[in-house]
């Protein structure tokens, strides 16, 4: 049996790293055993408040934010911390060699309906050590990541993480508090008769996109020749976990529904974190025309489309893009 630790010891030399992993993966202990409880941790429910993104924000988006706040904050390695919750970037330790950033609950709208979320998380390297951490010190491109990867608190609890060129996945034993591998090389299958999309938004995407779903939805009777079925987690989480066991594709495309956002999710605590754990297991991940890990972020809070998984797929939808131009 590998556990965790013994995964972090025989595959990175990085002990800071492995530190900050083992610590934002102990907070994902406790939130998986909050949930376990659901109402009778007096979990759920809105926290009454609005965060940095206008976004209202529920009882377990602040708790799983202050918790890993706290733990990090605590962790010698961690010189920072950036959080969809947060309106700025937190200062830690400013002798860590690290900055954590994370989405600490993903898939808000489901915490009430005791439906899957997750815990989503990125780590950069910090380059000013001895200096406090500011915004500007995360706005890294997401090829510079030295490891991400995420919760899924489901019907079990999974870790699926990349610090090397692969991506594995544990599973949590609740017995013994152990986080057991499970896979050690999650590969993608290039070509997929799945995908993941809000529909409801149609009348606000691009026309490449609108042909896109059009097609799929003709199936057999289509360009594409066969049918194609959908599935929405309503958490990317949930979504990306499912494209990594079993192929997909995933997308929150550009859409005009809030002239202000470019998409729903996030570049730096959503699109780069799954985008490298999906790249490293053989898939593709872009905007539509750019590939997401080469985005160079100008604000920490920046939202970005998002296309993601089985890779003939993915390049399928950006060469519909490719001749398209904004009327
Ligand atoms: O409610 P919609 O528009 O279908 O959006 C669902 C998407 O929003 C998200 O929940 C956004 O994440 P948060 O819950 O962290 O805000 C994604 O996980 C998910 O893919
Ligand atoms: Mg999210
Ligand atoms: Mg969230």
């Amino acid at each position: 049996m590998t556990t965790l630790t013994s995964y972090l010891d025989q595959h990175s030399t990085n002990t800071e790293l492995n530190d900050v992993i083992t610590t934002v993966t102990n907070v994902g202990k406790t939130i998986s055993q909050l949930l376990r409880k659901g109402a009778l941790a007096d979990i759920l429910g809105e926290a009454g408040n609005q965060n940095v993104q206008g976004e209202e924000q529920k009882k377990l988006d602040v708790l799983a934010n202050d918790l890993l706040l706290d733990a990090l904050a605590e962790n010698t390695h961690c010189a920072g911390v950036a959080s969809e919750e947060l309106d700025n970037a937190t200062p830690a330790n400013a002798d860590g060699s690290l900055l954590v950033l994370f989405d600490p609950l993903d898939g808000s709208s489901n915490i009430d309906i005791n439906m899957a979320v997750g815990t989503i998380f990125s780590i950069l390297p910090y380059q000013r050590q001895g200096q406090t951490s500011e915004n500007s010190d995360f706005l890294q491109a997401g090829n510079q990541q030295l490891a991400a990867g995420y919760l899924l608190y489901g019907t079990s609890t999974i870790l699926a993480l990349t610090i090397t060129e692969n991506v594995v996945m544990f599973s949590l034993d609740p017995d013994t508090g152990d986080y057991v591998l499970i896979e050690d090389n999650v590969q993608i299958d290039a070509d997929t008769s799945e995908y993941a999309i809000n529909s409801s938004n149609y009348r606000y995407w691009r026309a490449p996109m609108q042909q896109y779903i059009d097609e799929l939805i003709a199936g057999e009777a289509g360009v594409r020749g066969r049918d194609f079925n959908t599935r929405w987690v309503a958490a990317m989480v949930g979504d990306v976990h499912r494209i990594l066991c079993r192929g997909g594709l995933f997308t929150y495309p550009f859409d005009t529904k809030y002239a202000h956002k470019a998409g729903k999710l996030r570049l730096m605590y959503e699109a780069n974190p799954m985008s490298l754990l999906i790249e490293r297991a053989g898939g593709g991940a872009t905007d539509a025309v750019n590939r997401i890990l080469d985005i160079e972020p100008t604000d920490i809070h920046q939202r970005v489309p998002v296309v993601l998984g089985s890779k003939n797929e993915v390049d399928y939808v950006k060469n519909l893009h490719v001749n398209y131009s904004e009327k």
